[in-house]
């Protein structure tokens, strides 16, 4: 769901292209389920599936990684997790500040599953005098005016942005001159950050309307669909009407003969 906007080039300098640092994740989630179950050893095809990516794409992937597997056994699952893991620096801890802990914020700071991939949550920033101190997910929220502190005292690289849009750009730079050097931008607007900081944003909005676009698309095949079904002369009646619609989309029902 995430669309990255990174100043990196498209292959990162150990030769490993963003698409398949993109797909890592995937694996990774659907190598930990099976490790979970205990699974040893998958092929490509059943990993493939679990990931939702082509076969042939997982194989050419993992060969970045210097992993090939073994014929007729497949991938080591353990291997692999830690193969990727280490690939994507989860095998060490990264501190992150979340900045805005309003709705969305407050439900992002009681998500367990940033600890468990190895994010610990440093600190919750908010700019409201009444929130500081007040505890969310077990931590005292922080005011802005410690902003800079926390990030220097905890070592945060990552800071997270779920405060309004028309505060996110200015919290980027106080985020950025503080020592923060990737963001996670769910404030639905473009922020402009120097050379070298990577920028992720998150909007659902944006995917539910690519969703409505698919849905639209499908409502026009099935309606081509049902009318290549009708008897010739009430296709033809079909036709004429779709032709007459107006620009308010008003089209006279046309039944089957
Ligand atoms: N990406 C998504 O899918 C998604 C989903 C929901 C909401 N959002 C966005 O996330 C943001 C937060 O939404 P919400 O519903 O939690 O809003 P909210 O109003 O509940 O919370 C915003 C919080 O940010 C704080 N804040 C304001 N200015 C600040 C600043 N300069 N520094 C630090 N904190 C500041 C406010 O005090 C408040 O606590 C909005 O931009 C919203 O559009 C994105």
């Amino acid at each position: 769901m995430a669309t990255g906007r990174t100043h990196r080039p498209a292959t990162r300098s150990r030769g490993i292209p963003e698409a398949t640092v993109a797909r890592l994740p995937l694996y990774l989630r659907a190598l930990t389920a099976l490790s979970e179950r205990s699974v040893p050893t998958v092929s490509s095809e059943e990993l493939a599936a679990a990931a939702g990516v082509n076969s042939a794409k997982l194989r050419k992937d993992f060969s970045y990684l210097g992993s090939y597997g073994t014929r007729g056994v497949g991938y080591d699952v353990e291997y692999l997790v830690y193969q990727i893991s280490r690939e994507l620096g989860l095998t060490q801890d990264w501190p992150v500040v979340i900045v805005g802990i309003g709705n969305l914020g407050a439900a992002l700071a009681n998500y367990g599953g940033f600890a468990s991939r190895g994010f610990r949550v440093a600190a919750l920033i908010d700019a409201d005098p009444a929130m500081a101190g007040k505890p969310v997910a077990g931590m005292p929220v922080q005011h802005t005016d410690e902003l800079e502190k926390i990030i220097e005292e905890n070592g945060v690289s990552i800071g997270v942005i779920a405060t309004p849009a028309g505060a996110a750009q200015q919290v980027s730079e106080r985020l950025i001159a503080a020592g923060v050097t990737s963001i996670l931008n769910f404030a639905p607007t473009v922020l402009q950050v120097p050379e070298g900081v990577d920028v992720r944003k998150v909007d659902l909005s944006i995917e539910l309307q690519i969703l409505a676009f698919h849905e639209q698309r499908k409502a026009g095949d099935a309606e081509a669909a049902a009318a290549a079904l009708l008897p010739p002369a009430a296709r033809r009646a079909a036709e004429a009407a779709a032709n007459r619609k107006g620009p308010d989309g008003d089209v006279p029902a046309v039944m089957p003969a």
